[in-house]
């Protein structure tokens, strides 16, 4: 049983106006659907961004995929490899992590492949990943402070979050929607000080949710410290406070929080340095820059000999990745955090049926063959239609942001 198909479909996704230290979300985000088809009709489905690096590089490696034993993962890696042989990185405009263009394209055709395997053998994902070691997964509230409404057009149902009052009321919707039982706050947007009121006022809101806040690495060290003060018996862990190995250790000597990191750590080989600097507490994987979710598995192994935590890092995405995050999140034994997700902030998929539902914030790891999911072509057929009709190709939180304040300049770190 051979490739035989690739088909790579770029979508554009509407998305609320979300503020992080770089600017605002754009009214779509952008991602590509894969389908990768073997030669007696068994499809895989996978998801990757959809900026135009990445999807360059889907492009020009699908071809060589073409012929591949689904089951041939290391080949699927050096078919990608020797198809990619300039390397490099998937961001346009990345100014402090970008991620390794090979693992990426490597990862988005892994994933369908694993896919095509379990069902091929009758058996979910997460069974070729070692087996889920529980039966659902548990995600955090993602929280943004937000304008009310993008460019032109009208205020949408969240309206606008940009006091910390308003925040514990988006956390409220969010629960009561979802029933999430730990949050996470999008910080580096407002005044450190009002950042920190806001996390006071959800601990008082919710006084039984573990907290967390992620500023993108938007403080200086001062900054951060001086947050970290101040949240200190308040926060399980403080995500990327700070931009480099050095600051980040800097910041951890001076705290007993966690530090959680997704910019410092984004690959194997950054590992052993943040590791003997103390510099990280948790690894947040993310199965589409790691190399797949088989390398998350890995990831996890090695933080459990590092004794690090580990758990998962999100961006705006639609269910076929969130299938492949509960899968992977499943048979990872020492998954030590509730895991990231923007889909609450999605209203629209391609998978068939329901979108998922989550049950006290938690997802049921879904136990049919495969990740579980079949695309529902109309859906997708909109959506790529908005990849067509929308003007981006890039996304872009800074220059999107300068048209709601012409003087926005994008700083790091910010505070
Ligand atoms: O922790 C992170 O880096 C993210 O979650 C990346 C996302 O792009 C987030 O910053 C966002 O959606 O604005």
């Amino acid at each position: 049983m051979r490739i035989a198909e690739i088909h790579l479909t770029p979508v554009a996704i509407p998305d609320k106006p979300l503020l992080n230290c770089k600017g605002v979300h754009q009214p779509y985000a952008l991602r590509t659907v894969i389908e990768v088809i073997c030669d007696d009709g068994t499809v895989g489905l996978g998801e990757s961004y959809g900026s135009t690096k990445a999807l360059e590089g889907l492009r020009r490696a699908a071809p060589a995929l073409i012929g591949l034993d689904p089951f041939h993962l290391h080949e699927l890696k050096s078919r990608v490899i020797t198809a990619l042989p300039e390397g490099g990185g998937i961001n346009a405009r990345s100014a402090v992590a970008d991620h390794k263009l090979t693992d990426v394209v490597a990862s988005a055709f892994e994933v369908p492949c694993l896919d095509i395997q379990g069902k091929l053998l009758g058996r979910p994902v997460a069974d070729l990943l070692g087996g889920a070691v529980r039966s659902s997964v548990s995600f955090s509230a993602y929280l943004f402070f937000k304008f009310g409404a993008h460019v032109g057009q009208e205020q949408d149902t969240w309206g606008e979050v940009l006091t910390p009052e308003q925040m514990v009321a988006e956390a409220r919707v969010m629960i009561k929607a979802h029933g999430f039982r730990s949050l996470k706050l999008k910080g580096g947007v407002l005044h450190p000080d009002l950042e920190i009121e806001t996390m006071l006022k959800l601990r008082e809101a919710f006084p039984d949710h573990p907290l967390r806040i992620d500023p993108n690495g938007g403080w200086t060290v001062e900054t951060a410290i001086h947050v970290a003060r101040k949240l200190e018996s308040v926060l399980e862990y403080l995500e990327d406070p700070v931009i480099g190995t050095d600051a980040m250790a800097e910041v951890a000597a001076a705290t007993s929080i966690p530090l959680a990191t997704n910019m410092i750590v984004l690959e194997f080989d950054q590992i052993a340095e943040v590791f003997r600097k103390r510099a990280v507490q948790i690894v947040l994987s993310d199965h589409h820059y790691w190399g797949g979710l088989r390398a998350s598995t890995h990831l996890g192994k090695l933080c459990e000999t590092l004794g690090l935590g580990v758990s998962m890092h999100s961006n705006s995405h639609l269910g076929i990745t969130l299938a492949a995050m509960v899968h992977v999140a499943a048979a990872t034994p020492n998954l030590s955090y509730d895991c990231d997700t923007h889909y609450p902030w999605i209203g629209v998929d391609v998978i068939e049926g329901a979108p998922f539902t989550f049950s006290d914030g938690a997802l049921t790891v879904p136990d049919g063959p495969g990740l579980g999911v079949t695309l529902d072509r109309d859906s997708l057929a909109e959506l790529a239609a908005l990849y067509k009709q929308a003007d981006m190709k890039e996304r872009d939180d800074t220059a999107y942001m300068k048209q709601f304040d012409p003087g926005y300049e994008r700083r790091v770190p910010r505070w």
